[in-house]
């Protein structure tokens, strides 16, 4: 381990979305102090989720930070929408775009987290010209758009690469990992250098949420 805390924040995929209230409970009462949120148009990734309706419902019941990592084709669309919504952090893929820079800029712009994301077919070289401009680099570890998949074991070797990248460079960007990530896998990815893991299945398909978390944050 790094001797530095990750965080878990636990990502509403995996929730019961007709039950909404009381899985944002669930998440604040085990501690968490994230919220990720996975929106999906269906066409960056094969299934739709939500947009900014429910980003701002959710805001409207929790303090916690919203984390909304767009899988979507066009983010620049919904920057600014999804900052009125409530969002905290807003992440994208480089993958679904063409000027990723002035997309950075306009998340920017708007005085929430940045953040870039990159599948797993990614290689962190694509987005070297951008870590010194982000807060955050979400390094998905399964394929996007569904829960409940199995950490592909090459993604851990890109957090190894952000985390001495930053060091190398005296960096303060946040690395973050998606997918994947259990009882079995934390400690993998902490001990390449996570500050957050997200936690889909793991959190919200566990008996005790509360107890999950803690022993995700743990481990
Ligand atoms: O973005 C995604 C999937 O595309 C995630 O946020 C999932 O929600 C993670 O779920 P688990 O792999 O933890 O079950």
């Amino acid at each position: 381990m790094n001797g530095k805390k990750s965080i878990c924040a636990p990502s509403i995929l995996s929730a019961d979305f007709t039950k909404i209230d009381r899985e944002i409970k669930k998440a604040e009462t085990a501690g968490a102090i994230w919220l990720h949120l996975d929106v999906m148009d269906g066409q960056f990734v094969p299934e739709i989720t939500f947009g900014t309706k429910m980003v701002n419902d959710i805001r409207k019941k929790t303090e916690l930070f919203l984390d909304v990592h767009l899988m979507v084709n066009n983010p620049e669309n919904l920057v600014v929408p999804m900052v009125r919504a409530g969002a905290d952090a807003i992440t994208f893929h480089v993958e679904a775009v063409v000027h990723a820079h002035r997309i950075v800029q306009s998340i920017k712009n708007e005085n929430v987290l940045c953040g870039i994301s990159i599948v797993p077919s990614t290689p962190v070289s694509l987005i070297t010209e951008l870590l010194s401009e982000v807060d955050l680099i979400l390094i998905m570890s399964v394929n996007p758009g569904y829960g409940g998949q199995k950490l592909i074991p090459s993604t851990v070797e890109k957090i190894r690469q952000l985390d001495h990248f930053r060091r190398e460079h005296n960096l303060n960007y946040k690395i973050s990992v998606d997918g994947g990530v259990n009882r079995n896998t934390v400690s993998l990815v902490k001990k390449a250098g996570v500050d957050v893991f997200v936690a889909g299945s793991a959190f919200f398909n566990s008996e005790d949420p509360a107890e999950e978390l803690k022993v995700l944050e743990t481990i």
